[in-house]
C-alpha cells in the first residue's frame, strides 16, 4: 500500500495492558484504552509520567514490554512484533513545530503526497491552506510565518496524506497562552471536520479539557482513569485523579447512609449511592464551587487567604476542626482574611475514598 491510498479512516485503537521501557525498566506500565473513530483522546499527567514514551509506542519508535496495540483490529506492535513506523498511517505533530525552512508553505504541506497525481495533490494543498486559515499563504517560506501559524502549517502537514489517526506532543507547549487559547479550538475544530481521530499528550488540563472527547488521566506510568472531561472532574476514580484534576480538598467524613456522610460541615447528601458501609471512615473530595459561603449557616470558617479571581473570590477557609478547604464567594462578598464567615455544601453526588 502507498501513501495515495485513501486509507480507511480509523475504527478503534486499542491499547491492551502495553508496557513501555528503557533499559529493562518499565515507565508505562499496564496502560489499556480505546480510542474510537473520530475522536480526540489526551494523555494527561505531569512531566515524567511517561505519556511521549507511550505516544511513541503507539507510532512505532518505542519497542513493548508486554501487551499489544491494535489499530482496527490489526496488531502494530507486541513484545514479539512490531510493524515499521511508516506503515501504521499515522500521522505526528510535535511541540518543535519542525517545518522544512527551504521549503514554501505549500512545498511543507505536500511533503507526504510525492506519489500522489499533481492536480490531486494542487487540490489537497489548497483545501488544507484553506482550512487551517492560510489561503494566500503557499509561497511564503516558515520563518515568515508567526508561530502559531507554523503551528497549523504543521498540522495540515500531517493531516495532508489523510492517515488513520494523528499523534501530537505537547503541540501548544512552544505557544504562548493567547495564542494557545485561541489554536486549541481552531484544531479541535479543523480535527472534527476532517473526522480525524487523534491521540493529544499535555500536562496542561485546560488544554486537555478543550481538545478532547476522552481523557487518560496518568501518573508514574499508570493509567489512572479513562473518561469525558466531565467524568474525570466530578466522577474521579482515584485520589491521584481527584486531586491532579481542578481544585479540590478531602473533607474527613462518616457514612451515614446510602448517600450521605456527617463531617464538619454537617450532614451533606448526594443523589446517587455512594456504595459504603455506614460508619465508615471516608475523605468527601470538595471542590470550590461546592462550598458556598452562606450567612444564615450555623457551620462556621475563618478565612486564612483570598484571592480576587474578577467574577469571584477563591477563599481558602479554616474549619472549626483545624481542616483548611477552599470557597468560592461571589466578588460582591469580599471578607478579610481572619474574618469568621458561613459556609454550606451543596453537592450532586458524593465522590468518597476511604481513609
Ligand atoms: N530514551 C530514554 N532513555 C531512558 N529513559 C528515558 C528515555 N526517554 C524518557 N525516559 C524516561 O522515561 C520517563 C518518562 O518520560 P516521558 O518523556 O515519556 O514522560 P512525559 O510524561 O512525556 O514527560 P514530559 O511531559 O516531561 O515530556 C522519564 O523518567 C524519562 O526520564
Amino acid at each position: 500500500m502507498t501513501s495515495l491510498s485513501l486509507h480507511a479512516s480509523l475504527k478503534e485503537l486499542t491499547l491492551s495492558d502495553v508496557s513501555v521501557g528503557y533499559d529493562g525498566s518499565a515507565v508505562v506500565k499496564n496502560a489499556s484504552f480505546q480510542l474510537l473513530e473520530g475522536q480526540i483522546g489526551c494523555l494527561l499527567g505531569p512531566s515524567g509520567c511517561g505519556k511521549s514514551t507511550l505516544l511513541r509506542a503507539i507510532a512505532g519508535f518505542e519497542s513493548l514490554m508486554s501487551g499489544e496495540i491494535r489499530i482496527d483490529g490489526d496488531v502494530l506492535s507486541s513484545p514479539s512484533h512490531s510493524v515499521n513506523p511508516e506503515h501504521r498511517f499515522i500521522g505526528m505533530v510535535f511541540q518543535d513545530i519542525a517545518l522544512f525552512p527551504h521549503l514554501t508553505i505549500a512545498q511543507n504541506i505536500a511533503f507526504g503526497l510525492s506519489e500522489w497525481p499533481k492536480v490531486a495533490i494542487q487540490e489537497r494543498v489548497t483545501y488544507l491552506l484553506d482550512l487551517v486559515g492560510l489561503a494566500g499563504f503557499e509561497s511564503r517560506y516558515p520563518h515568515s510565518l508567526s508561530g502559531g501559524q507554523q503551528q497549523r502549517v504543521a498540522l495540515a502537514r500531517a493531516i495532508a496524506p489523510k492517515p488513520k489517526l494523528l499523534l501530537m506532543d505537547e503541540p501548544f507547549s512552544g505557544l504562548d497562552a493567547k495564542l494557545r487559547e485561541e489554536l486549541v479550538p481552531d484544531i479541535r475544530h479543523i480535527l472534527q471536520h476532517e473526522k480525524m481521530s487523534a491521540l493529544l499528550v499535555t500536562h496542561d488540563q485546560m488544554e486537555a479539557f478543550a481538545m478532547a472527547d476522552q481523557v487518560s488521566v496518568m501518573d508514574a506510568g499508570v493509567i489512572h482513569q479513562t473518561g469525558s472531561p466531565y467524568q474525570i472532574y466530578h466522577r474521579p476514580e482515584t485520589r491521584f485523579v481527584a486531586s491532579f484534576i481542578g481544585h479540590g480538598d478531602f473533607l474527613p467524613a462518616v457514612v451515614c447512609g446510602a448517600n450521605c456522610v456527617h463531617s464538619d460541615l454537617g450532614n451533606i447528601r448526594g443523589e446517587l449511592d455512594h456504595g459504603f458501609a455506614d460508619n465508615a471512615q471516608v475523605d468527601l473530595l470538595v471542590r470550590p464551587d461546592d462550598i458556598l459561603h452562606d450567612d444564615d449557616s450555623e457551620f462556621l470558617g475563618v478565612i486564612v487567604s483570598k484571592w480576587f479571581r474578577g467574577s469571584h473570590f477563591l477563599y481558602r477557609v479554616k474549619l472549626t476542626s483545624g481542616k483548611v478547604i477552599y470557597c468560592f464567594a461571589s466578588s460582591h462578598h469580599n471578607h478579610a482574611v481572619g474574618q469568621e464567615i458561613g459556609l454550606s455544601v451543596h453537592l450532586d453526588h458524593l465522590v468518597l475514598f476511604s481513609r
